[in-house]
């Protein structure tokens, strides 16, 4: 048992609102990490299971560097409930209370203010261009009723504001518009419905893992579309499946917070490694 555990990958399971997540240490260089073995700890049956696996990285600018994996093995751009919950450990391991964290999406910044920790997850991107959307595609044709608004945060996000988000058939739904071909990178796609001007209720349906119980840029990019479309106030409080998340929409950034948990720490063994 201990031989095996020395020579197997370190991991902590931790989740957002019921967000969950994998978090691989790989600042010692000791992990590389393939889409197949991303996929086989992914497995809720044969693996540990996750909606998105963060691998931490040495950066020499900051204090850390955060990639995101989905489920089925891409690449995520941004990841908010993710980056809280590594700010959570960075912050705890280091006794610090602010972080400077890299992720693809460019640097983003951690704060602890009166004990609750928020990410600054950056300006919202609006320009089709950054999105990204597809040039020449007409957003009209989208297999959905509806008007809905796009929003990158360093991933994309198409979210839809509707009467009664409870009653939205999200895994169907969701799935018919995450690979249109107005969107060249697939997306996440958002049902939202007002509960006042500062409370939204949000269902996500998340590229390349599906329906989640939480999703942070989700929430963020809800909140600014709202923002945008006149529905609410520039602070909202937004209901996702596993609990409460608040975003700040201010000058210097789109800012998240909410629950985070630490789970349990644990070795992926060999065997599972072998899988890749
Ligand atoms: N759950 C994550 C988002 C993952 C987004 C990912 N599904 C993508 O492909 O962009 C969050 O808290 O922001």
């Amino acid at each position: 048992m201990e031989s095996r555990r020395s020579s197997g990958l370190p991991f902590c399971k931790m989740h957002g609102a019921g967000n969950d997540f994998v978090i691989i240490d790989a600042r010692s260089g000791a992990a590389a990490l393939t889409p197949a073995l991303v996929r086989a700890v992914g497995d809720r049956h044969r693996g540990v299971g996750f909606d998105q696996l963060a691998e931490l990285h040495d950066h020499g600018q900051a204090d850390i560097e955060i990639r995101f994996w989905n489920a089925d093995g891409s690449r995520a751009g941004a990841c908010g409930n993710a980056t809280r919950c590594v700010a959570h450990l960075l912050m705890t391991e280091r006794g610090v209370d602010r972080l400077h964290i890299v992720t693809a999406r460019g640097d983003l910044w951690a704060e602890r203010r009166e004990g609750v920790i928020w990410v600054n997850m950056g300006a919202p991107l609006l320009d089709p261009v950054d999105i990204p959307l597809a040039p020449g595609v007409d957003p009209r044709h989208l297999p959905l009723p509806g008007d809905p608004v796009a929003v990158g945060m360093g991933n994309p996000h198409c979210v839809f504001f509707v009467t009664d988000a409870e009653a939205e058939d999200v895994a169907r739904r969701g799935a018919a518009v995450e690979n249109d071909p107005l969107f060249p990178q697939a997306t996440n796609v958002e049902f939202a419905s007002v509960i006042a001007p500062d409370h939204l209720r949000l269902r996500v349906w998340e590229r390349g893992t599906g329906i989640t119980l939480a999703c942070g840029s989700g929430a963020c990019a809800t909140a600014v579309a709202a923002h945008l479309r006149g529905l609410t106030g520039r602070q909202v409080t937004i209901r996702a499946d596993g609990g409460d998340l608040a975003v700040d929409w201010r000058a210097d950034g789109v800012w998240l917070t909410g629950p985070v948990a630490h789970v349990f720490d644990a070795v992926l063994s060999p065997e599972v490694m072998a899988l890749a």
